[in-house]
């Protein structure tokens, strides 16, 4: 299998439980949920992405032609010393494209395995951590796993609607854009409404590190 890949770069995870965490993020071209173009985002069934994940022209991008040569590349940005190898597949829409065979790959060169996928496809691929962000108007299939991380809000998709789900952890993350600091206070007051639920700061945007 061939992969399109937009960026790989080593930055520490800004999200979530292993927010501080080193990791080499590997961010795949293209999603399910929106082309990517400016001129779609209104139409789109997410609308709110934060993320140019369209072509493979950004740092370290390419086409890889195999499981290994993607793995190796990753191996390369980590650098020497195998210990507390990790890595963060992300785009766009991972599960387009990660298969077991990159994951074997992974595993070879000792990393752990995370995923951030929007559950539009399953990930039980012998994935390490799952990160399921679902998505407002999509189908959720991914319905289990480590953290479920809910930008917010979401018009259409309450907390209360996937708070039941088979998930260790539940995070909401405040919506970037205009509203980002209302947004910020309104998750604040739904976490401690809702001890539930913990709040994730995009943390690598506070920092000014990608
Ligand atoms: C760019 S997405 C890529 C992975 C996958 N497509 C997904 O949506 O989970 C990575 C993470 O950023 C979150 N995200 C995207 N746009 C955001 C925004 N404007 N504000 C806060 N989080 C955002 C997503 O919900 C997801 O948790
Ligand atoms: N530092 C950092 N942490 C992140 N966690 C999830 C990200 C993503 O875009 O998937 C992301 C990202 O883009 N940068
Ligand atoms: S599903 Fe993820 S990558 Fe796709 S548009 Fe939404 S936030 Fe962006
Ligand atoms: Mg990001």
């Amino acid at each position: 299998m061939a992969y399109a890949v937009k960026e790989i770069f080593k930055t520490l995870q800004g999200e979530g439980a292993h927010a501080g965490r080193p990791a080499v993020f590997c961010r795949f071209a293209g999603c399910n949920l929106w082309s990517g173009r400016e001129q779609d985002r209104a139409a789109a069934v997410c609308n709110f992405c934060d993320t140019d994940f369209v072509g493979t022209d950004g740092e370290n991008g390419g086409k890889f032609a195999s499981a290994e040569s993607l793995a190796a590349e990753i191996a390369r940005q980590w650098g020497e010393g195998h210990g507390g190898r990790f890595t963060v597949l992300t785009g766009g829409e991972p599960m387009l494209q990660v298969d077991p065979e990159l994951v074997s790959a992974l595993h070879a060169h000792g990393f752990e395995i995370a995923i951030e996928t929007n559950g539009t496809l399953s990930a039980d691929a012998g994935i390490d951590w799952i990160c399921v962000s679902p998505k407002a108007g999509a189908p959720l299939v991914q319905r289990s796993g480590n953290e479920l991380k809910l930008v917010y809000p979401q018009p259409g998709l309450l907390p209360e609607a996937v708070a039941g789900l088979a998930f260790d952890q539940f995070w909401l993350q405040p919506m970037d854009g205009p509203a980002v600091a209302e947004n910020t206070a309104a998750a604040v007051r739904y976490c401690l409404d809702h001890p539930q639920w913990r709040l994730s700061l995009q943390t690598h945007k506070l920092i000014g590190i990608p």
